[in-house]
């Protein structure tokens, strides 16, 4: 068999006592996509920014790259010398910089002469954009491009790094991904998996993390499953059915998502909300009817519009129109919204940029959970620190959170773990209108069932929700109602037996034919 071009052998991690990594060993072979599964929690990351140089590992590992021992820990940059680049969680790019800079950052923070010819780096950076098919100014800002462009240049920049340095040391080297494809459109989707094929066709090698099983079945040739830090399993892609990989997941069987558990048309409800000529930025005037109890899907292709509709309701985002009206009352505009009168208005939102507007990383968990209404803690005039903190410890056991230690900044939390904190946080007030953005990005498949359960029961007593998602196996399986937006307006309603991940999908791209043609047709949809 060829050399490993990454070879880990008891690879361990400790937070203050609390063990991520408990000696993981596994091999990354050339030209190999390799997939790294796991629950929230289970301690991806942590390996991921162990081979950064960013967290060292306990004593008594080892790591071979290529062949060669390398001195652990690693030290920050050494990635890059041994020809490993990286697409983290959060990107990594420098939101005031411009695409130029971001992309050729490494480079010319290294050079070795004073002076940077900047005619040259721009046409280097302009050869790589091409090369990956992506049409973005190089010296836009960063803050400027949407999260799309911004997703598929910090994976350009990293797989531009890995062929350069491949170049240089004429050996294979990696890329790890961490989660690349939650912002990315199923175009960017495919255009990522063309890429990281084409890299995998050099001998390199790609490490694949993602909580999206059918993506990962796509693209990978073997899987390594962790849970609790410890490996939990590895198989071969091709030889395996989902329920495999979930199962070593979860470490037992679940019911497979995504099959649509509507049968009929969709019951006919009162409405509860009436939203009226609602525009924003990319949003045309549009009418929408909200049924109490009803979960209520809105999704198209990115930029169609949809995903702007939470943020309307609830005020946190400019509208050109609009009003909204609820239970039969007065129509309220939508410019007078802001999210504090939501909030008075038994509306909650839950934002989908989980590491800026959702959270806050540098306050405890039980302050995130319970930021909204932290007057319900006073007691005589003073705040019971020890009533919050019960509360959320009660909380972190309902939506599992790992570890359920309120007191722990909410940084200290896996990504997925964080959703949940904030999820829980909303959940909890019970609101009449639950406004969610992706509700479940970076949330593992165990933890997806229990939100979507806790979801449809809160439904069921009587709580409207309105969910935008691009992921149409959600929606499919959360939803009463999907709307499917195409240049800002609604093009179609998808309920009953339609309502199935394959239907949404197909709507969707049926959407880039006819949204040419939507005009003239009346955007209003109701709930009943
Ligand atoms: N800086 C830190 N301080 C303390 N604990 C941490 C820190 N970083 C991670 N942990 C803990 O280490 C464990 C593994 O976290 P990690 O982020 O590696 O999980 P993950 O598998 O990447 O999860 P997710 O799928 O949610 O991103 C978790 O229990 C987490 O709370």
């Amino acid at each position: 068999m060829a050399l490993p071009v990454l070879k880990l052998d008891g690879i361990a991690k400790t937070f203050g006592g609390a063990r991520a990594l408990a000696g993981v060993s596994f091999s990354v072979a050339p030209g190999e996509v390799h997939g790294l599964l796991g629950k929230n929690g289970s301690g991806k990351s942590t390996l991921v920014k162990i081979l950064a140089g960013f967290h060292a590992p306990d004593p008594g590992g080892r790591l071979d790259f290529n062949g060669e021992a390398v001195d652990l820990p690693l030290k920050p940059g050494d990635f890059r010398r041994l020809g490993m680049s990286f697409v983290h969680q959060n990107l990594g790019l420098v939101p005031s910089l411009t695409v130029l800079e971001n992309l050729r950052f490494a480079h010319l923070t290294t050079a070795k002469s004073g002076f940077i010819d900047w005619r040259r780096e721009r046409a280097t950076a302009r050869e790589a954009l091409d090369r990956f098919g992506l049409a973005i100014d190089t010296e836009e800002r960063i803050d400027r491009l949407s999260p799309v462009e911004r997703a598929l240049l910090a994976i350009v920049r990293a797989f531009e790094e890995i062929r350069v340095a491949c170049a240089a040391t004429g050996r294979p080297g990696l890329v790890l991904l961490d989660e690349p494809t939650p912002f990315l459109p199923r175009e960017g989707v495919e255009k990522l998996f063309g890429l990281v094929r084409s890299i995998a066709a050099t001998g390199s090698s790609v490490i694949f993390i993602s909580h999206d099983i059918d993506e990962v079945m796509t693209i990978t040739d073997r899987i390594t499953v962790l849970r609790d830090g410890q490996l939990a399993g590895s198989l071969v892609t091709r030889g395996a059915t989902h329920e495999q990989v979930v199962e070593a997941i979860v470490g037992r069987r679940i019911a497979r998502l995504g099959v649509a558990s509507h049968a009929g048309p969709a019951v006919a409800r009162p409405a509860f909300a009436r939203i009226t000529a609602a525009a924003g930025a990319t949003l045309e005037p549009s009418d929408i009817t909200i049924g109490k109890g009803e979960i209520l899907g809105v999704t198209g292709l990115i930029g169609s519009g949809y995903e702007e509709l939470p943020y309307l309701v609830f005020g946190a985002r400019p509208c050109r129109s609009g009003s909204i009206a609820f239970d039969g009352g007065e129509p309220i505009a939508l410019s007078a919204m802001t999210p504090k009168r939501a909030i008075d208005l038994d509306l909650a939102l839950l934002p989908g940029d989980r590491q800026g507007a959702s959270g806050v990383d540098s306050l405890p968990i039980v302050d995130n959970m319970f930021l909204p209404d932290v007057a319900r803690f006073f007691r005589g005039g003073r705040l019971s620190r020890g009533a919050m903190l019960r509360e959320a410890f009660d909380l972190g056991v309902r939506y599992e959170v790992r570890p359920n230690d309120p007191s722990l900044k909410l940084s200290a939390l896996s990504g997925g773990n964080a959703q949940k904190v904030l999820i829980a946080r909303w959940m909890n007030r019970n609101p009449r209108l639950l406004l969610l953005d992706e509700p479940t990005q970076g949330v593992d498949v165990g933890t997806r069932v229990q939100i979507f359960a806790a979801l449809k029961a809160a439904a069921a007593s009587g709580m409207s929700v309105v969910c935008a998602s691009s992921d149409a196996e959600q929606l499919a399986e959360i939803c009463d109602r999907v709307l499917i937006f195409a240049r800002g307006r609604i093009l179609t309603e998808i309920t009953g037996a339609d309502l199935t991940k394959d239907g949404i999908a197909e709507a969707c791209y049926a959407s880039i034919d006819l949204a040419g043609h939507v005009g003239a047709a009346s955007p209003s949809v109701h709930a009943s």
